[in-house]
């Protein structure tokens, strides 16, 4: 067994470095690990360093750790490179059920025995993932939102054949490496926040294919208002607000019996090619001319308002 303890971790590896996979690489770089990333897609390495360049900035204002740079970054040629030297791994390759057995099985055979592997997956259970590993204790969900290096939370747990110790090892990591962490104690499915987030994405494509609401109005409903309650207050003890001095009790009593009511549509729609398109062309329209990358620093600038304003800027911690 090398498992590390997790204050001693130096050297991560990140296998898969597209949107999440380089959120990562960019988080743990500004966290001060030395990370080792290996993509098998030919352009991966280019896309990967600007994913970094253009998050560093935001990365700046949050503040590094000391030794934090883009250049304790290794591309590797090979994923057995990536992870021969690593204390952690942190797996971010496409949502397909097969890939991931499949790769999950591959970086257990190369990583050191004991090694903690997480899997980003966004909502997969491990313990549909780690069938064809020879050591599947080891092997954990470490589920993270977009993009990784800004929002904190991680929700973490294990499979059938999990062990808890990798579990609780992960979790420790995770908080040391500057992450909120949810530490699951069983599979549930889509987690706690996707499932949360898919029940509100499947009703938003009901009304953009019923033509009850633009994808413009979609958004703008949400930041416009419950989503400037929710970045501080969650939608349970917003709820409790709504009963006034009842709290809780009164809300249930006055609403309760309305949640009978048919507003949701529970079956997620088709998405067929009507739908797909005007999806599609409600966020160009919405965009307003703003390109991804534009977005991106947008989004990167607006989520660290609100942590600053919240007081919730993590501290840097030392390596
Ligand atoms: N995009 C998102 O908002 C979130 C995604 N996730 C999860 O993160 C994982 C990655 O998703 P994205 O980064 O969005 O996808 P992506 O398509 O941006 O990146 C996937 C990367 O994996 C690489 N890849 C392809 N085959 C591979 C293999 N066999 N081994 C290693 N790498 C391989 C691709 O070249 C690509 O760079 C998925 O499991 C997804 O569910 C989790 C949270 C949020
Ligand atoms: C769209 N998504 C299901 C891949 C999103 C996530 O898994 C988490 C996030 O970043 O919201």
């Amino acid at each position: 067994m090398t498992r590390p303890a997790p204050q001693d971790v130096r050297t991560v590896a990140c296998v898969g470095a597209g949107v999440i996979g380089g959120g990562w690489v960019a988080h743990f770089l500004a966290r001060g690990y030395a990370v080792r990333a290996w993509d098998p897609a030919p352009d991966a390495e280019a896309r990967l360093r600007r994913l970094v360049d253009a998050a560093w900035p935001a990365l700046e204002q949050l503040g590094l750790a000391p030794g934090a740079s883009p250049a304790r970054l290794t591309v590797t040629g090979t994923l057995e490179k990536a992870v021969s030297e690593a204390q952690f791994v942190q797996e971010s390759a496409p949502e397909k059920l097969e890939l991931k057995r499949e790769l999950l099985a591959k970086l257990d055979a190369a990583t050191p025995a004991g090694i903690v592997i997480a899997s980003s997956t966004s909502g997969y259970p491990m313990t549909d993932m780690q069938t064809e590993a020879v050591t599947p204790g080891r092997l954990i969900v470490g589920h993270p939102f977009n993009p990784p290096y800004l929002i904190p939370l991680v929700e973490v747990v294990g499979g059938e054949r999990t062990d808890a110790s990798a579990v609780e090892w992960a979790s420790r990591f995770y908080e040391l490496a500057g992450k909120s962490v949810i530490t699951m104690e069983r599979e549930v499915p889509g987690f706690i926040a996707n499932r949360l987030q898919e029940a509100l994405w499947r009703e938003a494509l009901h009304m953009v294919a019923n033509g009850e609401a633009t994808v413009r109005e979609i958004d703008r409903s949400i930041t416009e208002g419950p989503g400037l309650r929710w970045a501080f207050m969650g939608p349970m003890l917003t709820f409790a607000l709504a009963g006034g001095e009842g709290g809780m009790a009164h809300m249930l009593d006055h609403f309760g019996p309305s949640l009978k009511s048919p507003w949701t549509r529970l079956e997620a729609p088709e998405l067929d090619g009507a739908l797909y398109d005007a999806v599609v062309a409600g966020c160009a329209d919405a965009s307003d001319g703003r390109t991804i990358a534009d977005l991106v620093a947008e989004r990167d600038q607006g989520v660290i308002d609100v942590l600053r304003a919240t007081g919730r800027l993590p501290g840097t911690g030392a390596r």
